[in-house]
């Protein structure tokens, strides 16, 4: 057998919360990465299939609609066996097979059910996790949105020893910090030198061996260095300790819950998004994205929230007779009020 044929083609894992910026820091790659065959796999919690569209949309030379795949029958985490194996053999079994392959997971995927995947025989000998990736939201965690309330959790340990978090939140974010080989921490735009010192100070407490911390803007980071780390992910599971071990990675987002709602055509795009603001507020909303037409606009506006924190871009030519109902992704925690949210995004201002 050659050389070539007995490599063993390397995977990176892109994983991070919600609205981190997983899909902008991929987009970057892709960009960058120009030459290299590089297959992605996307995955997203409530679907509308906007992370495929994004990364579709980017226009990049020698980038195939087919080296773009979308899983979006659940979470990653949750369907390795029924979906994501069968995609990773048939990427392998083309007749070009890709020299690299990234997958993003939906910003809920707990990453080690997926590290455990690559141990699978169909997989095992023909691919490699060459790292995990985690993207962090450096305002987010800055503003302590996955830290636990040290009370909270106090008083829910004496009703139920067995529970150690009152924050779902802090739990995925551990268990993708626990789990990466690399972390980015992303929109340094929006902090100055000392909050940035003081989270990276944070996460290096958490992380439970010492992690490289790159900083970035608008996921700006060179290809070379994340996709060259050579860690071998797959064969080190033990020391990625995960919430979700002794359930064998059996998760099933109940703390989450997503919907689609359908918006009419808006006045203004201002209006719109103080609408949507107010949504993310009132409800929190942790994240909102989607498409919605503006009337005397021929161009479809793509809206992009994170908690309260939104922007936008009128993203391609709506075709004539194309429907001008808009949709969102709403993501909240469990208990997000779904009728209230749909008719107040069912009104115009
Ligand atoms: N200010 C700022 N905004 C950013 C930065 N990186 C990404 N964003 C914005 O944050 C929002 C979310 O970015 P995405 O790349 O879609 O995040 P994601 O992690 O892929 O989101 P999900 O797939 O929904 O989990 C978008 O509106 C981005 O334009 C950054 O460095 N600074």
């Amino acid at each position: 057998m050659s050389a070539a044929s007995t490599r063993r083609v390397p995977v990176t894992i892109i994983t991070g919360f919600l609205g981190a910026g997983k899909t902008t820091l991929l987009r970057h790659i892709l960009q960058k990465a120009q030459g290299h065959r590089i297959a992605v796999v996307v995955n997203e919690f409530g679907s509308l299939g906007i992370d495929g569209d994004i990364l579709r949309g980017c226009g990049i030379e020698g980038c195939r609609d087919d080296d773009i795949v979308e899983l979006t029958n659940g979470c990653l985490c949750c369907t390795v066996a029924d979906d994501f194996l069968p995609t990773m053999e048939a990427l392998l079994d083309r007749a070009d097979p890709p020299e690299h392959v990234v997958i993003e997971t939906s910003g809920l995927a707990l990453p080690k059910p997926l590290l455990k995947a690559f141990g699978w025989p169909t997989v095992r000998g023909r691919m490699t996790v060459d790292g995990v990736v985690t993207v962090l939201d450096a305002p987010a965690v800055a503003s302590g949105r996955f830290a636990d309330d040290p009370e909270a959790v106090a008083k829910q340990r004496e009703a139920d020893p067995s529970l150690d978090h009152d924050n779902p939140l802090a739990e995925v974010f551990e268990d993708q910090l626990n789990a990466a080989d690399l972390i980015v921490l992303n929109k340094t735009d929006l902090l100055d030198a000392a909050a940035l010192d003081a989270v990276e100070k944070q996460i290096q407490k958490l992380v439970p061996r010492p992690l490289q911390i790159l900083r970035a803007s608008e996921g700006k980071v060179d290809p070379a260095v994340l996709l060259g780390v050579g860690a071998e992910a797959e064969a080190d599971l033990d020391s990625r300790p995960s919430h979700h071990d002794a359930e064998d990675g059996d998760h099933e987002h109940d703390d989450f819950e997503s919907f689609v709602a359908t918006v009419p055509e808006q006045n203004s795009v201002e209006e719109f998004l103080t609408i949507l603001q107010d949504v993310a507020r009132k409800y929190d909303v942790l994240r909102m994205k989607g498409f919605a037409a503006v009337a005397g606009k021929p161009m479809r506006l793509a809206v992009q929230g994170v908690g309260v924190r939104f922007r936008h871009e009128f993203d391609r030519p709506l075709q004539a007779g194309e429907d001008r109902t808009g949709r969102i992704v709403v993501i909240g925690q469990k208990g997000l009020k779904e009728a209230a949210i749909k008719s107040e995004l069912a009104k115009t201002a």
